[in-house]
This record gives C-alpha cells, structure tokens and sequence, in this order.
C-alpha cells in the first residue's frame, strides 16, 4: 500500500485515480508520496520514506526543490494544466485595470436607497469611471512559457499589439506562439514600450522584484501592471509609491499582501488565477499520474529536479532506481556492482540534469540486500530503490 500525504484540498478526479494500492489523507504519517498545491513545505522535515511531491500547479517556490534532490526525493509539477484559466482571468484583468469596473461597482452600491434618483445619478457619475480600450494598445508578456503564450496570443486577437520577452524560450513554446507576437530583445524594450506589461515568470532569486523603483522608472506613464505569477515578483512599497504618482494606472494582482490591500488603483484578487474545475481537475489528474508512475515503475515525467526518463517494464525483470552526482564513471561502476552480485542487466536508461542523474537498471537474477547496499555504498549515490 502506497502512503499520499495530502497538504491541499485536491480533486477527487484526480485522487480516485489512485485505486487500491494507495492510502491518501491530511493526516497520512510516514508518507511514500505527498500531494501539494499551495502549501509551504520549507518548514516540513522530509520524512525517510518520502519519494516524490506532486505539485498540482505550476509554481514550485512553496517547495524546497534543492533539499528534495540531496534526499533523493523527486519534485512534480503540472505543467500548461492550469494555463487557460490564469489566461482567462488575465484577460479580465486587462479590462479590469482599464475600465475602473471595480471602483465603479462599488460606488454603484452607494447609490442603493435613492430610488427613483439611481438612473439620474448613475448618468451624473459615470465620468468618474472611464477607461481605455485595450484595442490598439501595447502589451508586454514577461515569460512566454504555457500562460504567457496563451496571454499573448489572445491579446493579438483582441486587436494589441503585443511584445514578448524571454530568454530561455522552448523550442515548444516557440511553435505555439503567434507570428504576430513582437519579439522583444530586452526587459527595457518592454518596459519603455508598452501601455500594459504582464508578468508570468516563475519566482525565482532573479526575478524577485522584477518590477521595482528603478523598472518601474522606465516605463511608460500611466502603464497599467499585471502579476498573476508571484507577489514577490512586485516590489509593493515601490508599486505603491507609483501608483500614488500616477506613474501607474493600475496594479492587478492574484498576489496582494497587507500594504496592497484597498490601495486605490489596485485590483486585489485572492489568487483565484488557477481555481477552476477544469483547472483543478487537470492538475489533480496530472500530479496523480505522475506520482503513480514513479512509485510503481520509477518513470519520471514533468519532474523541476530530475531528468525525463521512461521505460517500459518487461514483465519478470527487477528494476533498480537510482538517484546520483551526475560525475564521471558512475555508470562503469554500477554494471561492474551489478556483475559481481550476479546480476544480469537486461535494458538500462540514464539521463542528467545539471549536477544530478538518474539510472534505471531492468534487470534479472536475485537483488540482494548486500547488492543494494553495495549500490548504496557508491560515492556518487543518493538514493537506490528496487522495484519488484
Ligand atoms: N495565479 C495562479 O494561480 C498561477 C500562477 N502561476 C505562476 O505563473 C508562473 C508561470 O507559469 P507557467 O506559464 O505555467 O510556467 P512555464 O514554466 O510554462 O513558463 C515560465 C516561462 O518563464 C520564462 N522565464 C523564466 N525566467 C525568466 C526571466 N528571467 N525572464 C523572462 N522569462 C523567464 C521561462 O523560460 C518560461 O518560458 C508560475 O511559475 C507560477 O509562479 C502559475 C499557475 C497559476
Ligand atoms: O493551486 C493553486 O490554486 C495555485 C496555482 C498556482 O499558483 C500555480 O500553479 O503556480
């Protein structure tokens, strides 16, 4: 029986993928597999038994990845499963920042009791309200990954022109991404450029505060901002201060902390970017899978710290998994392990990311425990699973 420890509330069109063989809850001790949305785990002690966290979205900086990997535990997200709907709730965004349809609503509500008066006050009031179209506009996409595509792309079909940014583009994103979208060469091109800038790059120690003082001091007056990505993203004291300026129009974010809250010209929304059923499901669905396949084969698909590899199981063999330094002559040590115990290796994989590897060893003969342990026992090892 599989152990899930569950820190979030996930879709059951997710978690009844699990079937028999698994044991899911908030309260599972000892767990094989831990299945996460938004809750923090910097604070969690990693438990001996833990394999593998499935992140049901996209951001994994609620994840301490770099000490999942030196404890051989393998970290999952969702890639692209919770895109559409962050798309979606930009787009409303964009109208959300343009046409004051918020602080309208609420001064509507003050009208409440004046009768017969609403219809010749509302007509009275509304110039308060006005905002642009976005037809026409300029818009800047910060990351291009699977929400960024998606933004750009229909922002082009809402008639803006639209510049995107990102150095480390996949060959993926680049197929999916309109021909019309302009390509911007530098953050500053973006900033200097565009009446409204969006952002949907991953929290991460060059990215915090990607919009602060001083890129905010390059950007257009008026500029309208969206952070649908992470609030660290967004320097609030300096936002602040430009909003007071009127150096920015309006700030959306599905991220806002104390200081952000009712400030005027900031739309705060209780990061509902991925709440969804379709999302949900997706996600769910996705983590489940992925978590699946490694406890029970090994395969590691859509994994932010260990290589892709799959491979199909022949029914008799034993597969040996193992987590290591990616540093040379591991693999020469591993068969030669192997051979001395009396194993015969039937079909192997091995693939590296960055300073670690993983080794997938079919194989038949005996696996004893003196032979894992004489794998274990291999400098360069972290962890050695076998899988019967
Ligand atoms: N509001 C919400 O509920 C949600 C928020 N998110 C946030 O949005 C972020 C993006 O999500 P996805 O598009 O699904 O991720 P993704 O991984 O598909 O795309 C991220 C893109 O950012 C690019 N990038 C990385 N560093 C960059 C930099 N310094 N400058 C420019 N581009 C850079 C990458 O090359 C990649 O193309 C996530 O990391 C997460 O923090 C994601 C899903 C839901
Ligand atoms: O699970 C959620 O609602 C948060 C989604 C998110 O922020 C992400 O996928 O990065």
């Amino acid at each position: 029986m599989y152990k899930i420890l569950c820190l979030n509330k996930i879709s059951p069109v997710g978690t009844k993928r699990f079937g028999e063989k698994y044991t899911f809850s908030p309260e599972v001790q000892e767990p094989d597999g831990i299945l996460v949305r938004s809750a923090s785990m910097h604070d969690m002690e990693l438990g001996e038994n833990l394999l593998a966290i499935a992140r049901a979205g996209a951001g994994v900086n609620n994840i301490p990845v770099n000490q999942c990997i030196e404890n051989g535990v393998v970290v999952f997200n969702t890639p692209g499963a919770n895109a559409n709907a962050v798309k979606e709730l930009v787009l409303c965004s964009l109208f959300l920042t343009s046409r004051k349809i918020v602080s309208s609503i609420d001064w509507a509500k003050t009208l409440k009791g004046k009768g017969d008066e609403v219809s010749k006050l509302v007509e009275k009031g509304k110039s308060a309200f006005t905002g642009p179209e976005i037809q026409g506009k300029t818009l800047g996409v910060i990351g291009l990954g699977a929400i960024g595509i998606l933004v750009a792309n229909a922002a082009k079909s809402l008639g803006m022109t639209v510049y995107g940014y990102d150095p480390f583009l996949s060959v993926d994103s680049a197929w999916n991404l309109s021909r019309s979208v302009n390509h911007a060469q530098s953050l500053d091109e973006i900033f200097a450029t565009c009446d409204y800038i969006t952002l949907h790059v991953p929290l991460t120690p060059e990215t915090k505060n990607l919009v602060g003082t001083a890129s905010l001091q390059k950007m257009k007056d008026g500029v309208r901002i969206l952070n649908f990505a992470r609030g660290d993203l967004v320097d609030s004291d300096a936002m602040l201060e430009a909003l007071q300026k009127g150096k920015v129009s309006a700030y959306a974010t599905d991220f806002p902390d104390d200081k952000l809250l009712c400030a005027e010209n900031v739309i705060a929304i209780p990061h509902l970017g991925a709440s969804t059923p379709e999302s949900e499901d997706n996600c769910a669905e996705m983590a489940v899978d992925e978590l699946k396949e490694y406890l029970e084969d090994g395969n590691i698909r859509n994994s932010v710290n260990m290589p892709a590899i799959s491979m199909a199981r022949e029914p008799g063999t034993k597969r040996i998994c193992i987590i290591h330094k990616n540093v040379p002559n591991t693999i020469g040590l591993f068969t030669s392990t192997c051979g001395d115990a009396g194993i015969n290796i039937e079909n192997m994989q091995s693939k590296s990311r960055g300073e670690y590897a993983y080794t997938i060893l079919d194989v038949s003969g005996e696996v004893t425990a003196d032979a894992v342990s004489a794998l274990e026992n291999l400098e360069a090892i972290i962890r050695v699973r076998t899988i019967v």
